[in-house]
């Protein structure tokens, strides 16, 4: 049975990169994704903005919605301090298999949980399966009509406090209108929007970062 393109992508990282080193994997993947097949990964453009709002927050706690092969996760663990922990949520068992190793050649699997199963099954396990008090930071990167009615969960199950930042990839593409509508008008998010680029294109994209307020 010939090989996805995921299983392509985690093979030039294990024949390409350096084991251990979390952005020579950054950088082989972007590489190979913009060299000869296009992934959705957030990629080195917007992957400069989520390492920004990463490094300001400095969360101890962080939860990601969407782990796909791994990127982000990679990313955004490579910057957590000692102690800090990584959540990261896919439901599909074919990708969550390809992070988990992507993840550990990385060498950051002691600061990542990958959580295989839907959002909205594992959001309200977060407290009492996985002893979680509240998020410090949320990366929205899965289905684009599913961040409105996650951050809505997210609030439901107490997992947010004054402070918490979500981000949220693919705003302007491929779009996540109810989203915007849903968190622009509500007065316990203080949003604000970072434009940049589509990953590997020369496409307009943008991130939105929304702080709950309490
Ligand atoms: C219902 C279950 C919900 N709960 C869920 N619970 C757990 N895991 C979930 C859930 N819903 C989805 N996932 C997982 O997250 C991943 C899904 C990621 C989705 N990302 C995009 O669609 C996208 C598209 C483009 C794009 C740009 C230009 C183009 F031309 C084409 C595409 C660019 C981008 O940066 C993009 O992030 C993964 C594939 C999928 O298994
Ligand atoms: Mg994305």
């Amino acid at each position: 049975m010939n090989q996805s393109k995921e299983q392509r992508i985690l093979n030039f990282v294990l024949q390409n990169a350096v084991r251990g080193d979390p952005r020579s994997v950054m950088e082989t993947i972007d590489k190979y994704c913009s060299e000869k097949e296009w992934a959705m990964n957030v990629g080195d453009v917007k992957g400069v903005i989520l390492d920004k709002t990463v490094e300001e927050i400095n969360p101890s706690i962080a939860l990601e919605l969407g782990t796909y092969c791994g990127y982000s996760a990679v990313r955004i663990a490579r910057l957590l301090k000692a102690g800090a922990c990584l959540l990261t949520v896919e439901f599909n068992p074919e990708f969550a298999a390809i992070a988990k190793q992507m993840i550990e050649f990385a060498g950051v699997q002691d600061k990542v949980k990958l959580l295989q199963g839907p959002s909205e099954v594992i959001i309200p396990q977060l407290k009492k399966k996985y002893e979680v008090d509240t998020l410090d930071f949320v990366f929205l990167d899965h289905w684009k009509d599913r961040y409105a009615p996650d951050t809505i969960l997210l609030q439901e199950c107490s997992l947010l406090r004054k402070g918490s930042v979500l981000l949220a990839d693919n705003i302007i593409f491929p779009g996540a209108p109810e989203f915007i509508k849903y968190i622009r008008n509500n007065p316990r998010f203080q949003c604000s929007t970072y434009p940049s680029h589509l990953e590997y294109m020369k496409v307009q994209d943008a991130m939105e970062k929304a702080v709950f307020l309490g």
